[in-house]
C-alpha cells in the first residue's frame, strides 16, 4: 500500500534521529518537512515562541489539540519537568498511531498520553475519565474553527484556573477569526500576539497568547 507523507516523516525520524533524543527527532521532522515535503508541524520558528512561552509558564498539567504527527508533543514534553504531563487529543487514529511511535521514538512517553476521539468529547471528559483538575498550558494546533468552541467548552466545563495559559497556533494562517475576536473582546483573559511565519515557508502567521485572569 502507498505510504501516506505523515508514515514517510516517522520514517525518515526512525531511520535519521537519535533514539531518545527529543531534540534531535524535532530537528529531523524540520529537515523532512522544509527539503522534502512540507507539514502542519509547529516548525522551528513557531516552535522558539512555543518554548520560551513554556519556559516562562512552567506548566504541571498540559493539553493539546490537534497532535497530528506528535512534533509539537515532543518539542512540549521535552522541555517538561519530569512530573508534569502533557495529554493531546488526536482524532485521526492513522494520525494518532505514526504520534504514538514518534513519541516513543523520542523517549517522552511517560510524559505524553495521546487521547484518541475528537476533542468536543473528549474535553468534557477530561476531570472524570483523565484525573485532571484544571489546566496549566493548552496548545491550540487542530481544525481552526475549532479552536473558539473549544475554547468555550474548556471554561464550561472549569477546566481553567488564574494563569492558566491557552497558545493559539495559525491565527494569522490558516487563520482563526472568530477565535481571536472572542478572546481578544473577553475581559477573562489578556492576549499578546506573537509575530512569526509558516512553518517552513516565508508566508507571515502569528501565535496568540491568552492568558485566563479568573
Ligand atoms: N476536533 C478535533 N479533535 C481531535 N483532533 C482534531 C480535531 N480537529 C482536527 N484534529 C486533528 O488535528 C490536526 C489538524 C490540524 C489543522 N491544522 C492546519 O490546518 C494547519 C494548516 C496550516 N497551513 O495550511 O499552512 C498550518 C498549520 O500550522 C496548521 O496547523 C489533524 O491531525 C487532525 O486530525
Ligand atoms: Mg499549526
Amino acid at each position: 500500500m502507498a505510504q501516506s507523507k505523515e508514515e514517510r516523516i516517522l520514517n525518515f525520524v526512525l531511520q535519521n534521529a537519535v533514539r531518545g533524543d527529543p531534540q534531535s527527532v524535532v530537528d529531523t521532522i524540520d529537515k523532512y518537512c522544509s527539503q522534502k515535503e512540507w507539514a502542519m508541524n509547529v516548525g522551528a520558528e513557531k516552535g522558539l515562541i512555543l518554548d520560551k512561552i513554556l519556559e516562562e509558564t512552567k506548566p504541571s498539567v498540559l493539553l493539546e489539540l490537534g497532535t497530528y504527527c506528535g512534533y509539537s508533543a515532543v518539542r512540549i514534553a521535552r522541555l517538561l519537568k519530569p512530573s508534569a504531563r502533557l495529554l493531546t487529543i488526536e482524532f485521526n487514529p492513522d494520525f494518532a498511531a505514526i504520534a504514538r511511535q514518534m513519541i516513543e521514538f523520542a523517549g517522552v512517553q511517560d510524559k505524553v498520553k495521546i487521547l484518541e476521539g475528537p476533542s468536543q468529547t473528549i474535553i468534557p471528559q477530561l476531570k472524570k475519565k483523565h484525573e485532571v483538575d484544571t489546566l496549566d498550558f493548552v496548545f491550540l494546533d487542530h481544525w481552526k474553527d475549532r479552536y473558539l468552541p473549544d475554547t468555550i467548552l474548556l471554561l464550561e466545563h472549569g477546566l481553567l484556573r488564574k494563569g492558566s495559559v491557552i497558545l493559539a497556533d495559525n491565527v494569522i494562517v490558516p487563520g482563526a477569526p472568530e477565535f481571536i475576536k472572542y478572546i481578544r473582546n473577553n475581559s477573562r483573559f489578556e492576549c499578546t500576539n506573537y509575530p512569526s511565519h509558516v512553518e517552513y515557508m516565508k508566508v507571515k502567521d502569528a501565535m496568540e497568547k491568552a492568558v485566563f485572569v479568573g
